[in-house]
């Protein structure tokens, strides 16, 4: 089996940070101190290299993650290894993390990429859940989220055929959530809006899904996917039991070209750096404060205040006011966390939850 690179995203910009004598290919998915990668030359099992495991030892950050693009060095024995891990474009960072312009990420020693590389964020919000109306201050997180990741976020309002009356105002409402971010209504069911999305990813580009349980993500995948164009997608596993489950790859190449990271980490909401992505979901309010009479203003009972007399005049919805609050609390707690202290703290507390966890019989967050 052999592959066309450029399909998977490969360009001469990245070509040209390819150290000379390897071999580049893209990681579709990470085991323990191993990697499933496709090359030209078809896919391979590659254990990481001495330099790899060293500066993943010092640093977290470094190590090989979905969407990464890696050189491969052949060994004597004709494998090959994971020598390096190539400058990433837009990274899914758990954890504090910093950018700087020559290697697009370093770390700060504590921090987790989930994902590298992706173009294209599609945060699903279903249209309703259950009996609620779409949560628009999810909405605001996820695109947040996928601000800071670098990548563009797109705003699907899934499951649109449970909701036709309203739509247009629910569509509204979302894009007053989301200023400056494409909105959709889509339904995998009917298969509106579903080749709209694939649009985003125009032959080579990689996405990824954000979205609550339910909402709608695997349909859209599998939609998006269509008969297998490249390889199969899913892998047959045999679980304990001897029966058979369905697993996803996690970089699925699409019908229509491009490719989709579908990793669990990742679809559900975690504990994400959201700084500056909080400022670019919230650029109405944030222009709005610049006219505020005092500099400082904390936008509570402020003589002058530009935020609260854009709420007064309701050209401000209230509900998203407090959204801002709250992202904005939550960015500078994860701020907090830089502190190194702290965050160990916080690992040993995760750690005796996960001990909990286990011992109650559940193995997962
Ligand atoms: N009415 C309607 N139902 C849909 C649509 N898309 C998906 N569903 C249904 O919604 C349910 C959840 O869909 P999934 O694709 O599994 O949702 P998910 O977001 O992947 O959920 P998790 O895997 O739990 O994160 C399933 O019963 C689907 O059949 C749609 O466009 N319209
Ligand atoms: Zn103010």
């Amino acid at each position: 089996m052999s592959y066309d690179l450029s399909l998977f995203g490969w360009t001469d910009l990245r070509a040209a940070g390819l150290p000379e004598g390897t071999v580049p290919a893209r990681v579709a998915r990470v085991d323990r101190g191993a990697a499933e990668v496709v090359a030209a030359d078809g896919r391979h099992h590659v254990k990481y290299g001495a330099r790899v495991r060293r500066a993943s030892a010092a640093d977290p950050v470094s190590l090989p993650c979905v969407g990464d693009w890696v050189a491969l060095g052949l060994l004597p024995e004709g494998r090959y290894e994971l020598d390096a891990v190539l400058p990433r474009t837009t990274a899914f960072v758990r954890g504090g993390v910093s950018r700087d312009s020559v290697g697009g990420l370093s770390g700060d020693g504590q921090g987790q990429v989930l994902a590298a590389n992706v173009d294209v964020v599609f945060v699903a919000e279903p249209s309703m859940h259950s009996t609620d109306y779409a949560d628009l201050g999810r909405i605001e997180r996820l695109v947040a989220l996928a601000w800071e990741s670098g990548g563009t976020p797109v705003v699907l309002v899934t499951k649109s055929d449970l909701f036709e009356k309203g739509l247009e105002e629910l569509l509204a409402d979302v894009r007053v959530a989301a200023p400056g971010v494409d909105v959709h209504a889509v339904s995998s069911l009917r298969g509106d809006g579903v080749s709209l999305a694939g649009d985003y990813l125009d032959g080579s580009r990689t996405a990824v899904i954000l979205g609550p349980s339910g909402a709608g993500k695997s349909t859209l995948v599998n939609a998006l996917a269509g008969e297998p164009a490249m390889e199969t997608q899913q892998v047959r596993a045999a679980d304990g039991r001897g029966r058979h489950t369905t697993v996803h790859r996690e970089l699925i190449p699409l019908r229509g070209g491009g490719l989709i990271i579908d990793t669990p980490g990742i679809r559900r909401i975690g504990l994400y750096d959201i700084g500056h992505g909080v400022d670019l979901v919230f650029s109405d309010i944030e222009s709005l404060a610049e006219e505020c009479r005092f500099g400082d203003c904390g936008h509570v009972s402020e003589p002058g205040c530009a935020v609260l007399s854009a709420l007064e005049s309701g050209e401000l919805p209230e509900r998203r006011l407090e959204s801002w609050r709250k992202l904005q609390r939550e960015a500078a707690w994860m701020a907090t966390r830089t502190d190194a202290r702290a965050r160990k703290e916080q690992q040993n507390a995760w750690k005796i939850i996960t001990k909990e966890m286990r011992r109650s019989g559940r193995n997962r967050p």
